[in-house]
């Protein structure tokens, strides 16, 4: 799809002074802000990097002025009939001292830029996922938005605040670099006729330099995989943040704060791994490499001064030299202009676009309350949930998916909701989490409002299993774990208590068996973010290919083991005093009826012995709804009946209707 854009092209030509002032004006006080950002990450080492910058772009108009002046001198010399030998030699040394320190220079830069690429990156990636882990669903549901935060905290090479950085002080200094070239070589060669040959020899410059970079990969097979654990854990939270199909568990579960924590330990043991993928793919250059690839620029020179040497009259020195000089520093601006993948203005546009997501408060849609729900509820073990003429439509969307509902749960009850596909039992679950706010109507929680809570209070007093419950990039003790952590930590007095404690969830979920089967039991990674990147790999060996293939395998499970894990996050998460309220959404949709049977009595007990409020959603009748304090029964988005089991069906209406259907189809297979 390509969008034809439909401006005339007189519009385009309009030029309006005020807003090209207005545009200086606003991409300045960006760059500034960027800079002063990037600077601050380290003043003193940022100040040696930008002392090397501007020595780099004015490197090239000292070797024109110094090459100038020399070979000015040899002309007078040769004319003249003799050639002074030291002095040629002098000229020599020099040069190669020159290229000396210009070469160590350039790698010293290239240590100093790997320290400061790392911090300046992780400063404003963390600041990006904090930012983003404040969103609510309805902001996380917009693709756009998110697909913008992924952009910037996937790493890619243009989308990195680093390399945004770098590409604009390369800019800065291909400007400068042009200008003092330019200035010299007007001063020197503005009468010189030898214009088209000079041009040419520039583009061939640039042309040779783009072919030196590609020469620049190893020339065999090669493959780059994340092996780090440190940093395969990193991607795996960034992975959690910037992937919408967790959200809404990251929100239940009020996870935000401990992947902040646990991104941020991860990046402190990283520090100064790199974990760019090409740069390991590329041949590393050695410190005498960097020093001949720079002499190979002055080839032809030294080619010409031989050819002067042999036959003095043809030539002129000073105007080879010169344009030598030219066509060597002015092909990076070449490079640079024909180079179609780092356009400077999308660098600009980059660094705005991070503070634009960085300071994305607007972004939030939903207010939060200023009750502490945990305060309000001090003696109650259980959560009364009222609706009154509920209704709701999700975001973007005009046909009600709730209407007009009204209920009431009370402390401590099992409640199932049962109802047809589509008739918005899911949705309720999402309401009474506050995952969404109610178009009209209101929700009350223990009689108060439920937009009167700190939706980060009332969330952690709920355990949520959703229908689309997802297992996180992560080891399966962190995923159980997940469920029960509080602000960022998690509640034990050592690291065993907390392991026996994650067992005991695991037993409570049936997965005990999925454990046993790992080979790192439960710190096993079942679901890892792999990241790894090839060079040549078709040309490979069959053993170097088996090798790819192996690091490449992950495990699968079966629906059931994953769900099985996922309850036994609900559990570690339910079995916590704080936890009120247990809501699971089909919760044995993949489990055997074995396994349904024990999970429903251990939520039960959770209900009877420990007082908590139990919500049910099922499309399987019978042994449960049998048990239920409240059968709410829905149908397309109303609820149509709601009382007990033999209440129900002595109504004979739409709970009957379902009961009788699910009844006779055991009846009739017997
Ligand atoms: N995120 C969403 N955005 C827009 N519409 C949605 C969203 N989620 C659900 N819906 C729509 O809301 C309606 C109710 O869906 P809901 O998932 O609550 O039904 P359900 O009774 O739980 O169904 P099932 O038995 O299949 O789980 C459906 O028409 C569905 O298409």
């Amino acid at each position: 799809m390509e969008e034809v854009s439909h401006e005339k092209l007189w519009h385009r030509l309009q030029w309006d002074p005020r807003h090209w002032v207005k545009e200086v004006i606003r991409i300045s006080s960006i760059l500034y802000r960027f800079a002063l950002d990037c600077y601050t990450v380290s003043p003193w080492r940022m100040s040696i990097y930008i002392v090397f910058q501007v020595w780099g772009g004015l490197t090239t108009s000292i070797d024109m002025y110094f090459t100038g002046k020399v070979l000015n001198t040899m002309q007078n010399a040769l004319s003249t009939g003799s050639l002074d030998g030291p002095i040629l030699l002098q000229v020599i040394m020099l040069r190669i001292s020159l290229r000396c320190i210009d070469g160590s220079l350039y790698h010293l830069n290239e240590l100093t830029k790997h320290w400061l690429s790392t911090r300046v990156r992780n400063r404003f990636e963390r600041r990006l996922l904090e930012s983003n882990l404040r969103l609510d669903l309805s902001s996380c549901e917009e693709q756009e938005t998110f697909a913008r935060y992924r952009k910037y905290l996937e790493g890619k090479y243009a989308a990195n605040a680093w390399n945004t950085f770098d590409e604009i002080i390369e800019g800065l200094k291909i400007f400068i670099s042009t200008i003092s070239q330019l200035t010299f070589l007007f001063g020197v060669l503005g009468s010189h006729p030898g214009g088209f040959w000079f041009s040419l020899i520039c583009l061939i410059h640039a042309f040779s330099a783009v072919s030196w970079r590609e020469r620049s990969y190893k020339n065999c097979p090669t493959y780059a995989w994340d092996s780090n654990p440190h940093f395969r854990h990193l991607n795996a939270i960034l992975q959690i943040a910037t992937d919408v199909k967790y959200r809404m568990e990251v929100i239940s579960d009020g996870i935000s704060n401990y992947l902040e924590k646990e991104w941020f330990k991860a990046s402190e043991n990283l520090v100064d791994i790199r974990e760019d993928h090409y740069s390991a793919l590329r041949a590393d250059k050695s410190l005498i490499s960097r020093i001949v690839e720079r002499m190979i620029g002055d080839l032809p020179l030294m080619f010409y001064t031989f050819q002067v040497y042999f036959s003095p009259k043809a030539f002129s020195l000073s105007a080879i030299a010169l344009t030598q000089q030219a066509s060597q520093s002015l092909s990076r601006t070449f490079y640079i202009v024909l180079n179609p993948y780092r356009p400077f203005s999308g660098f600009i546009q980059n660094a705005e676009e991070l503070y634009t997501l960085q300071d994305s408060d607007p972004l939030l849609k939903m207010t939060d309350g200023t009750l502490d729900y945990a305060e309000c509820a001090l003696n109650a073990n259980g959560m009364n949930i009222t609706f009154e003429n509920v209704t709701f439509s999700y975001p973007k969307k005009t046909e009600n998916v709730i209407r007009d509902v009204s209920f009431t749960i009370k402390q401590g009850q099992i409640v199932v909701i049962v109802g047809l596909n589509g008739s918005g039992k899911s949705t309720l679950f999402k309401l009474i989490n506050r995952l969404y706010d109610v178009n009209s109507g209101t929700i009350f929680v223990n009689r108060h409002p439920i937009t009167s809570y700190m939706t980060k209070s009332l969330r952690k007093v709920m355990a949520m299993h959703y229908q689309t419950y997802t297992h996180y990039p992560l080891s399966i003790y962190e995923n159980i774990l997940l469920g029960g952590v509080d602000d960022g930590s998690v509640d034990a007095e050592n690291e065993q208590a907390l392991r026996n404690s994650v067992k005991e969830a695991i037993e409570m979920g049936g997965a005990e068996e999925i454990i046993e089967k790992q080979p790192t039991g439960m710190d096993t990674v079942l679901k890892p973010k792999f990241r790894a990147r090839g060079h040549k790999t078709e040309a490979a060996g069959p053993e170097f290919k088996a090798k790819m293939d192996e690091i490449t395998k992950t495990s699968e499970l079966s629906a059931g083991q994953w769900q099985r894990l996922a309850l036994a996050r609900l559990f570690y998460r339910a079995k916590s005093k704080r936890v009120r309220l247990v809501a699971v959404d089909e919760p044995s949709a993949s489990l055997d009826p074995k396994m349904e049977y024990f999970l429903f009595e251990r939520l039960r007990s959770l209900s009877s012995i420990h007082g908590k409020t139990l919500i049910y959603v099922t499309h399987r009748f019978g042994y449960l709804t049998k048990r239920a304090d409240l059968i709410l029964v829905m149908r397309e988005g109303q609820l149509v009946e709601q009382g007990r089991h033999n209440d129900l069906l002595k109504l004979n209406g739409e709970y009957a209707n379902l009961y009788k259907l699910q009844a006779e189809a055991f009846m009739s297979d017997e």
